[in-house]
């Protein structure tokens, strides 16, 4: 009786938790997104960005939301250590990725760092969501300038978007998790993610 019980209850009240990798090449501004996204979702004051080093290790943010709990991995995009990248494609629902849009010598690293994320079979059916990060800034390019500069193959049969966002002033920031939120609870990769922890799908 108690665990029939206990099933409602877990079934009513507790939320899916999804993993979300921010990958990007150095310096697109993944830790400065990190940081705005737990400003605007918790009460917590984020870093500011003149306090923000560039990351060699891994950031973790979490965000509860009404209806899911998030928790962002945010990870180094220098070359050297973008080999450890793969290790947590396994466990990632989805992933961000940055790209510096005011910045367009970079433009082609983005492209092919970001193809490689693509072609990796252990992040197969994983929704990525594009951003084109630093809009505050005057030379900053708008998403359908990025998307063809990037053209993107293997993006056609893949759950995407682009966004046009600041993590300066959190310009299309709340509009990037709603779509990564509602995306994750459709995806056939949660569903898997979920079988596989021994849990019933979301
Ligand atoms: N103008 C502007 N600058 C930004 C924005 N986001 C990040 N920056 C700046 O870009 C630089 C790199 O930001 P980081 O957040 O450290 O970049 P990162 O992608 O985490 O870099 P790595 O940790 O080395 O991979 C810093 O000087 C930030 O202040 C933005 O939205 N607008
Ligand atoms: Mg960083």
């Amino acid at each position: 009786m108690f665990s029939l019980f206990y099933g409602l209850w877990k079934y009513m009240f507790s939320k899916t938790e999804f993993h979300i990798l921010i990958l990007g090449i150095d310096k697109s501004g993944k830790t400065t997104l990190l940081e705005k996204l737990k400003s605007i979702y918790s009460n917590l004051e984020g870093l500011p960005p003149d306090r923000i080093v560039p990351t060699v290790g891994l950031n973790i943010g979490r965000v509860a939301l009404p209806n899911a709990k998030l928790v962002f991995w945010d990870l180094g995009g220098q070359p050297g250590l973008r080999s450890i990248w793969e290790k947590y494609y396994e466990e990632a629902h989805a992933v961000v990725f940055v790209i510096d849009a005011a910045c367009p010598s970079r433009f082609e690293d983005s492209k092919s760092a970001l193809e490689k994320v693509l072609r990796n079979d252990e992040l197969q059916g994983a929704p990525v969501l594009i951003l084109a990060n630093k809009q505050d800034l005057p030379e900053a390019v708008s998403t359908e300038e990025l998307a063809r500069y990037l053209d993107l193959k293997k993006l056609d049969e893949r759950v995407s978007m682009y966004e046009a966002v600041s993590a300066y002033d959190g310009l299309g920031i709340r509009e990037s998790v709603e779509w990564l939120v509602e995306v994750m609870e459709r995806s056939k990769r949660t569903e898997m993610l979920s079988t596989r922890a021994g849990a019933s799908p979301a």
